[in-house]
């Protein structure tokens, strides 16, 4: 279980958003990918979701090529991600939203000849995984009366409905409350138990209680990968990014 950016560059005209990244993300747990605003990390996880394509390098699933691979087309190999804003139909059940996802993401057509028993096992993955973003209370309950914080759990149960193996988070915590914030990440932790995470994410409380691996992205660069321990005690970081206030 490897993700990999391997000499990735993405650039926008003259700006080298993502220069020459090298990053592996392998086996459960969480990696998470920090930086200042504009850092480039939305731009790193378009390139390893699918979203955008590099200018030049590669990137790996499992050690295959998935450069050219669209983004439906990696969800279909156990990667998938979370969005920093949140494509919920606020109308329907949360139950709807999420069968609705696990349908059009399992890339398996409707079955004509036996549609009441597909629907019911849609509805039954649904209920599953609502179950494991902390959700059964609210399954029959419009997506539009959830508060921001269970609407995150929603956005993360959309994720999660293609079964992935690897699972991008950006940002689940932004705008989140104290409370609603530590149980993201007990959600998060609960997640990456079986799964690959990498997680983007600039509460630095949440990254350093997660993470397994953390790396530094900088101007489109990453400047310093390691454990939390190593990346909170590394001189460069601490200039470029995290201040005093995380030096042990
Ligand atoms: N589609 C695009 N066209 C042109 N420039 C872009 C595009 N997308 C991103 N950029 C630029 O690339 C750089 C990196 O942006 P990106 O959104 O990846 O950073 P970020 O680290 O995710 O920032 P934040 O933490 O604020 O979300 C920025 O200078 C941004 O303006």
């Amino acid at each position: 279980m490897s993700l990999v950016a391997e000499n990735l560059v993405k650039n926008f005209g003259a700006l080298a958003a993502t220069q020459n990244v090298n990053l592996r993300v392998e086996g459960s747990g969480v990696h998470a990918l920090i930086g200042p605003n504009g850092a480039g990390k939305t731009t790193l996880v378009n390139l390893l979701s699918g979203a955008l394509t590099p200018s030049s390098g590669r990137v790996l699933l499992d050690g295959q090529d998935v450069s050219r691979v669209d983004m439906p087309g990696r969800v279909a190999r156990g990667l998938s991600r979370t969005y920093q804003i949140t494509s919920i139909y606020p109308d329907w059940t949360v139950e709807r939203n999420i069968a609705l996802s696990v349908q059009g993401r399992s890339g398996s057509s409707f079955r004509f000849w036996q549609p009441v028993a597909h629907e019911r096992n849609l509805y039954r993955q649904a209920a599953d995984i609502a179950e494991e973003v902390g959700l059964t209370s609210r399954l029959h309950q419009p997506a539009s009366a959830l508060s921001h914080g269970e609407r995150k759990q929603l956005d993360v149960a959309l994720a999660l409905a293609s079964q992935p193996r690897f699972l991008l988070m950006d940002e689940p915590m932004a705008g989140l409350g104290h409370e609603e914030s530590g149980q993201m990440v007990q959600l998060i932790r609960r997640i990456a138990a079986t799964r690959s995470v990498l997680l983007i994410e600039h509460d630095m409380d949440a990254v350093f209680s997660l993470a397994r691996d953390v790396s530094v992205l900088v101007y489109g660069q990453i400047i310093a990968s390691g454990t939390p321990d190593a990346i909170k005690n590394d001189p460069e970081v601490q200039k470029a990014y995290l201040g005093d206030d995380h030096a042990a």
